[in-house]
């Protein structure tokens, strides 16, 4: 199964006259079926790591891996959600799903099996034929989702996703997307500003200083949601209020806001 690997990753731009390290000496290893939440203060460069990973950006140091390959640009098995929804309008949901499939060269048979099931579990029954102005954001997203999970990707990329979702429907999205990874596991990096958000949906949350970005603190969830049950819970909020969840919450939180020795200006 996939691995991503950022080794020794910088990233500096031009601005202007002047160079701007956005990243340096970034350090990160997502395993196999695991899923990754990065956080960091704005302009850390999380999306410029998501952006390396996806081929769509290159490192100007060290080299971003997926399953052993340097990658150099974007490829049908690296996936990529990001906070716009980004469907054709023009197409109904069926034939967004489905849009991804026909340039795999998969029969007719086995791709509309495949959106069937999609369809399902994303719990968009009875809106395939819908077109997506016709949904409400949360439901864009939802079909987003399924366009890139049909496709069996090794690896997904997800740019705060939910960004652009009112409070309840990116909850309701957040309890989705556990339900779907947890029962479906999928090697994924997820980058997020919510704090809550990472700790919820995260096997790992990893923690970036501000510029130039690289890994601070690399924090394991899955072991404390394991031990104490947090998967038994059906609601977020049922989740958020366990105590070990606080705690975490608040280291993460303490990291985020404490200068850090390297980052420190
Ligand atoms: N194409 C570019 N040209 C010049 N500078 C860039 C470019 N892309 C990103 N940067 C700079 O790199 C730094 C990291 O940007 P990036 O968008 O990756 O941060 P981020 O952590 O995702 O921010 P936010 O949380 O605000 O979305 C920023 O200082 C940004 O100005």
């Amino acid at each position: 199964m996939a691995t991503i690997q950022f080794n020794d990753v910088e990233r500096t731009f031009r601005q202007g006259n002047r160079d701007v390290v956005a990243l340096r000496g970034v350090n990160l290893q997502v395993g196999a079926r695991e899923f990754v939440a990065i956080v960091g203060p704005s302009g850390c460069g999380k999306t410029t790591c998501m952006r390396m990973a996806a081929g769509l950006d290159q490192p100007t140091g060290g080299c971003v891996m997926v399953d052993s390959e340097v990658v150099t640009r974007p490829g049908p098995e690296r996936a990529v959600v990001f906070q716009q929804f980004a469907l054709f309008p023009w197409k109904t949901v069926w034939d967004n799903i489905g849009f991804g499939l026909h340039g795999l060269g998969i029969a007719a048979a086995e791709r509309t099996k495949r959106i069937r099931q999609h369809i399902a579990l994303m719990g968009l029954e009875g809106y395939e034929k819908a077109f997506p102005h016709q949904l409400s954001g949360g439901m864009q997203q939802r079909v987003a989702i399924a366009r890139v999970y049909v496709l069996d990707p090794k690896v997904l990329l997800m740019d705060e996703p939910f960004g652009a979702l009112d409070a309840q429907t990116r909850v309701v999205m957040q309890e989705e997307l556990v339900r779907l990874t947890r029962r479906h596991p999928r090697t994924v990096l997820f980058i997020t500003h919510a704090v809550e958000e990472a700790v919820y949906l995260a096997d790992r949350v990893v923690v970036m200083t501000r510029r130039p970005g690289t890994v601070r603190d690399i924090i394991a969830i899955k072991p404390v949601r394991e031990a104490e049950g947090w998967d038994a819970l059906t609601r977020i909020e049922d989740v958020m209020e366990q105590p070990s969840f606080v705690q975490l919450r608040a280291r993460i939180w303490k990291q985020l806001r404490e200068p850090h020795d390297r980052g420190a200006h």
